[in-house]
């Protein structure tokens, strides 16, 4: 397929999503099926138009003057893939595939406006009710904090020294051009790739099939590491999901000790079971009762919280959940966070540590949540996270952000991952 097909396939997926409030995935993945002649390379770049599209929509729509997903597919060739109106008119000029030419109109408008007329969240790609909370949490620096999760995410993966150290994994994939990731201890990176460039399936690779690493991003690694589980400590990953942070912290404990790995729903636990597998971690126990920890209340050295939230961290990754977010949804993790808080809390043995994790940056679910529990529960004390950053990651890695030295925050503009908060408070002994 040429360019213009690609495009026009592009918009067909853009107006499935919108039409149909589809997800990404499901709307890329039909479309697919039902293109069977679109190879590979085809999808990857259709794939890219689509995300590169909704990750930046409003600042699209604004200079198009027009949010059809043929003005935003278009606006994506043009701000993001680099292309002049020229040689974007010589791709389409000729090809039966492609969408209609950009009218005269839409052409006229992108040429004659700026963003510096357009509203601040626009300017941002943000949903406008989610500004004050970044102004709250970031100041001066909300804008270029927004416009960075709207860049696409690079691809990162971490080394299982269970099974194998970070420098054979990157030799396993040096073709991929894997680089040692800037702060992550086992982490790998894989860049981002421009314009119609597609992301290895470094899945299929037999090093991944022998367990040597994982897909995870840099920033959940980060918080994993955060954690600091030792040899022999008992930990609880209370809200395991899939077992990234469990498989990690599992590794770092060397298969000695235990981590007990609980998550309310049972069908996001599943997978972890073959993933613990492929890991070759011995030291994990996966419960899906709250019943069977019960005995062990009060017992863990460490309690780490990977609480639900609305995912503002990640969404370069899922850019569509950026425009679905409701302040409804924030209402709703925010109480689900204070009962995973509540009854995390009660597995910590006096002196022992409980970890609060969200992949979110906005201040209601991060500071305020935790400052909430601390006041409820004084037993319960703030530990300096900046600390304990410098101890393991040192001071010439790019630093997160902090207000107070006793949380950190991590953002694609700060730490160049995705947006993730982690604090520590430790129970009175
Ligand atoms: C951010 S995800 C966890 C991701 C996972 N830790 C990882 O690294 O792959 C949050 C998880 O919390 C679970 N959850 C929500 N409320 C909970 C509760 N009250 N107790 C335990 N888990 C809960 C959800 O089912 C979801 O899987």
């Amino acid at each position: 397929m040429r360019l213009g097909g690609r495009l026009s396939g592009a918009i067909e997926v853009l107006t499935d999503i919108e039409t149909r409030r589809r997800p990404v995935a499901d709307a890329l993945k039909d479309w697919g099926l039902s293109h069977r002649f679109a190879g590979s390379g085809d999808r990857a770049a259709i794939g890219n138009i689509v995300y590169d599209a909704l990750r930046m929509k409003l600042s699209h729509a604004f200079l198009m003057d027009d949010d059809s997903p043929t003005a935003l597919g278009y606006a994506v060739l043009l701000r993001q893939w680099g292309l002049s109106p020229e040689a974007l008119a010589g791709e389409v000029d000729g090809d039966r595939f492609a969408p209609p030419p950009l009218s005269e109109d839409r052409l006229a408008a992108f040429n004659a406006r700026t963003l510096d007329a357009a509203a601040p969240h626009v300017q941002g790609d943000i949903p406008g009710w989610v500004q004050p909370s970044f102004e709250a949490n970031f100041g001066d620096d909300w804008l270029t904090e927004a416009k960075a999760l709207a860049g696409r995410p690079t691809l990162d993966l971490r080394a299982n020294t269970l099974k194998a150290g970070r420098d054979k994994v990157l030799k396993a994939l040096e073709r991929n051009g894997a680089v040692a990731s800037a702060i992550a201890r086992q982490g790998i990176r894989i860049s981002a790739g421009e314009g119609p460039s597609r992301l290895p399936n470094v899945t299929a690779d037999l090093a991944f099939q022998k367990g040597w690493f994982e897909v995870q991003d840099e920033g959940s690694q980060i918080v994993a590491d955060l954690v600091v589980p030792q040899e022999g400590d008992q930990v609880l990953d209370f809200c395991a999901g899939g077992g990234g942070k469990t498989l990690a912290m599992a590794a770092a404990m060397h298969n000695k000790g235990q981590v007990h790995a609980y998550d309310t729903d049972r069908k996001r636990l599943a997978p972890i079971i073959e993933r613990l597998k492929r890991a070759g971690t011995r030291n994990v126990q996966v419960h899906e009762d709250l019943s069977s920890l019960s005995p062990l209340a009060g017992r863990f050295d460490r309690v780490l919280v990977d609480a639900p939230c609305t995912g503002t961290g990640t969404w370069r990754r899922r850019p569509d959940t950026k425009w679905r977010l409701t302040e409804k949804n924030l209402e709703e993790r925010l109480a689900q966070q204070q009962e995973a808080l509540a009854n995390a809390s009660a597995f910590v043995r006096p002196g022992g540590t409980l970890f609060y994790v969200t992949c979110s940056i906005l201040p209601q679910e991060n500071e305020e949540q935790v400052h909430g529990f601390c006041k409820a529960n004084p037993d319960f004390t703030l530990q300096p996270a900046t600390e304990t950053w410098r101890k393991l990651f040192g001071d010439r890695t790019p630093q997160p952000r902090s207000r107070d030295g006793s949380t950190v925050t991590l953002t694609p503009a700060s730490t160049d991952t995705d947006g993730f908060f982690f604090c520590a408070m430790t129970r009175k002994a």
